[in-house]
Parts: C-alpha cells; sequence; structure tokens
C-alpha cells in the first residue's frame, strides 16, 4: 500500500489514496484488460517517468497565512470547475465497467470538472454528454484522431458541436501506435459486446481485431500541421487544442497555427519510449509559449501535490487518465466519486498547508528541487 513504509498485515485497509485504488482496481481486472489499461510502451522508461519525475520537487510552504477560506476553483473549457482536474479522453472504458464513460462524465458534474470524450467512447457523444448534465453542468472535449476517412472525422466533430462540447483535443502523438508488448503478449483484443457509436464501428467490426490493426484501419498517419489545423480551423468554431505537445517548438507551431491551447502530454508513457516525463518537458513549453496559448498537462498525476507541481511549473489545470479507469473498475461510478474526492482533499489540503489561498497563489516561487549536493535549489 503507498504511502506505508513496511506492509501492515491483517484486513485490507480502505483505499485512501490512488495508489491504493490501483492496486484494488488491478486485482478486479482479467490479466489482459489489466495490462491495457496500466502498461506503458517498450520499456516502460516514460510510463515510470512520469509520476517518479514529480518526486524531485520540494514544496516551499508559506505558513501562519490564514487559509480557512481556501478556494480551489479556476476556469477550464470556458466554465467555472471545482479544482483545476479534468478526466483525459481515453477509450473502451465500458471495459472498465459496463456504465463506462455514462459513470465517469456523472461522477465528474457531481464534483463539478470537466472531461474528455474518446472517439473509441463505448457510448455515444449524447448519451454522456446527457449523463452529465442530468447531475450537474459539465464541458467536455471532444478528443479527435486525424482519420483516413475525412467525412467520418468531419461527422465526429458535427456531433460534438451538436451536443455543445467546447473543445477539439486533437492527438497528435499517435501516427503509429507505441510499441506494446503487454498487446502483443497477451493478443489484446476488444471484448465482445462493447460498441463505438462515435467512429460507427459495432462489435462485428472491431471484436477480431488486434488493437493495432483497428487503430491503423481509421488513423492516417499522414498527418501534419499544415494540412489538419487549417481544416479544422475551417469547419468548426470549437476551441481546438493539441494533445501529445512535449517541445518548445511544437508550442509555438501551435501559436502560429492559431490554436486555443496544448496538452502537454505522452499519451500516458504509451506512445514514444523514451520521451520526457510531461512535468520535465512543461518548462520548456511555458517558456516557449510566454502566455500566448493556455497550457494544461497531463501524464502520471496521481495525488492532489502532483496537481501542485504541475501547476506550480506554469500549468493552468491538470487530466488524468488511468486513475478514472481505475475507479471505474473498482465500484463503477462510486469508483470515480471516490478518485475524485481524494484528489480534491488532496489538492485542497496540499494549498492550505503551502499557505496558497487561491489558484493563482501557485506560483514557481512555491516550489524548490532536490540536488543531490546541496540544500534546496529554487526554481
Ligand atoms: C486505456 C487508455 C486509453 C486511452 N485512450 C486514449 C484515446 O482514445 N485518445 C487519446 O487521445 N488518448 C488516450 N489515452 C491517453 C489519455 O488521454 C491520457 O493522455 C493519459 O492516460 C494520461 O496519463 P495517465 O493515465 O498517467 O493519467 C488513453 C490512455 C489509456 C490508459
Ligand atoms: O490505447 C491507446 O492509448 C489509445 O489511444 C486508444 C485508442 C483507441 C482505442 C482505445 C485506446
Amino acid at each position: 500500500m503507498a504511502g506505508n513504509p513496511v506492509p501492515i498485515p491483517g484486513p485490507k485497509p480502505k483505499i485512501l489514496c490512488i495508489d491504493d485504488l490501483r492496486d484494488e482496481a488491478s486485482a478486479k481486472l482479467p490479466v489482459g484488460i489489466r495490462d491495457f489499461f496500466n502498461s506503458g510502451s517498450a520499456d516502460q522508461i516514460t510510463i515510470h517517468e512520469n509520476s517518479t519525475a514529480y518526486r524531485k520537487y520540494r514544496i516551499r510552504p508559506r505558513v501562519l497565512v490564514d487559509v480557512s477560506k481556501a478556494d480551489t476553483s479556476t476556469m477550464c473549457l470556458g466554465r467555472r470547475v471545482a479544482f483545476p482536474l479534468g478526466i483525459s479522453p481515453a477509450g473502451l472504458q465500458g471495459m472498465a465497467h459496463p456504465d463506462g464513460e455514462i459513470a465517469t462524465a456523472r461522477a465528474c458534474a457531481r464534483r463539478g470538472i470537466n472531461m474528455g470524450i474518446s472517439s473509441f467512447a463505448n457510448y455515444s457523444v449524447k448519451e454522456i454528454r446527457d449523463a452529465g448534465l442530468s447531475i450537474g453542468p459539465i464541458n467536455h472535449a471532444m478528443q479527435l484522431y486525424t482519420m483516413k476517412d475525412r467525412d467520418l472525422e468531419l461527422k465526429i466533430i458535427r456531433k460534438a458541436e451538436a451536443e455543445g462540447c467546447i473543445a477539439i483535443f486533437l492527438t497528435a502523438d499517435s501516427p503509429v501506435l507505441g510499441v506494446r508488448y503487454n498487446e502483443w503478449r497477451n493478443d489484446f483484443r476488444t471484448p465482445k459486446g462493447l460498441n463505438f457509436p462515435i467512429i460507427e464501428w459495432d462489435t462485428e467490426d472491431i471484436q477480431n481485431r488486434t488493437h493495432d490493426d483497428g487503430f491503423q484501419a481509421f488513423n492516417d498517419d499522414g498527418h501534419n500541421w499544415a494540412r489538419d489545423i487549417p481544416w479544422l480551423r475551417s469547419v468548426t468554431k470549437m476551441e481546438i487544442w493539441i494533445k501529445g505537445v512535449l517541445t518548445a517548438e511544437d508550442t509555438l507551431r501551435a501559436i502560429e497555427m492559431g490554436c486555443d491551447g496544448i496538452l502537454v502530454s505522452n499519451h500516458g508513457g504509451r506512445q514514444l519510449d523514451g520521451i520526457p516525463a510531461t512535468i520535465d518537458a512543461l518548462p520548456e513549453c511555458v517558456e516557449a509559449a510566454a502566455g500566448r496559448i493556455r497550457i494544461h498537462v497531463d501524464g502520471g498525476i496521481r495525488s492532489g501535490s502532483d496537481m501542485f507541481k504541475a501547476l506550480a511549473l506554469g500549468a493552468e489545470h491538470v487530466w488524468v487518465g488511468r486513475p478514472a479507469l481505475w475507479g471505474l473498475a473498482y465500484d463503477g461510478e462510486k469508483g470515480v466519486d471516490l478518485m475524485l474526492d481524494t484528489f480534491y482533499n488532496e489538492f485542497k489540503r496540499c494549498m492550505q498547508l503551502a499557505g496558497c489561498n487561491s489558484i493563482k497563489d501557485i506560483t514557481k516561487a512555491c516550489l524548490g528541487v532536490v540536488r543531490s549536493d546541496g540544500p534546496l535549489a529554487r526554481l
């Protein structure tokens, strides 16, 4: 169990943190699905660093600050959210729990935050939107791949607009899938009975395909900035965010192309292995942007203090992928509630203990970095 220096024998403790949730959820899942959700690509370097890279930072707390009215709220996708966390678009949530994205949407709305919808969701955009809105206000980003079939891509955009999605998250890091030993070892195939209404494939179309084959059948590895971004801009008024930016160069490109935001992401370490942890790539993107484009980050965020560190390094807002899948696998909608409450409580406590009363108080001055041979270095 995370947080315990030595294993404690006896009955299982309650789920106290996201690592506990991961362990309990993983124990419930068949091996092929568990590995599909939890693994990264190739040597697992990037997925490992995504979460461990946070450990080199230390928080510089200011004490004796009145934090009795600390406010965790901020803006995301055009509305005020309860705190700066959203659920990244991850496909196949029906494999974690039959309620899939419906349960995720309801839990997000209950907690007052937003959500990304994968093109590979197991429910339609309308079903996901309606489920969330039946609980409370929620805004969605529609995740898009660059598709071989432009008519289908446009159809997805129109569905997203019709349902009131605010933004497109264009996934830019996946011309092809990463080297995924787990999928090949387990011969991972989509389980029977799951539909893909957004890309209009049903189980018959997909069930005998490996993930790699299915992906290649519709995704266009000829995607590029010059072709795809002006086209997107010409067909929709939704915000355009580039998901998967990791460098200053591509941050500048996104600004040049008139994009609304970037999501600093390495796809949860599932694409190219050996690329940096997102928290290590974030500072060069923030510096290059110089305030000219909105910057969010995902990948390896597993606690409220990870969220705090990402904000201190210049992200406006963060997103998490796997924790929602673990919540779903553990206990459906209630599991996602538990996951979101854990992040919220940890984040609020972290702000208060660091002496921050609002999101704008979380700055570079709140962090230091541990070096092997000296005192804490200021950033
Ligand atoms: C099982 C799984 C499915 C995913 N599916 C998609 C997807 O359909 N589209 C996409 O852009 N990203 C997808 N992602 C990546 C997430 O959007 C996100 O970038 C990543 O999970 C963040 O890292 P984290 O899981 O460490 O929080 C997926 C991730 C996982 C684990
Ligand atoms: O596996 C993934 O990382 C991914 O992006 C994806 C794509 C299509 C369906 C499910 C997941």
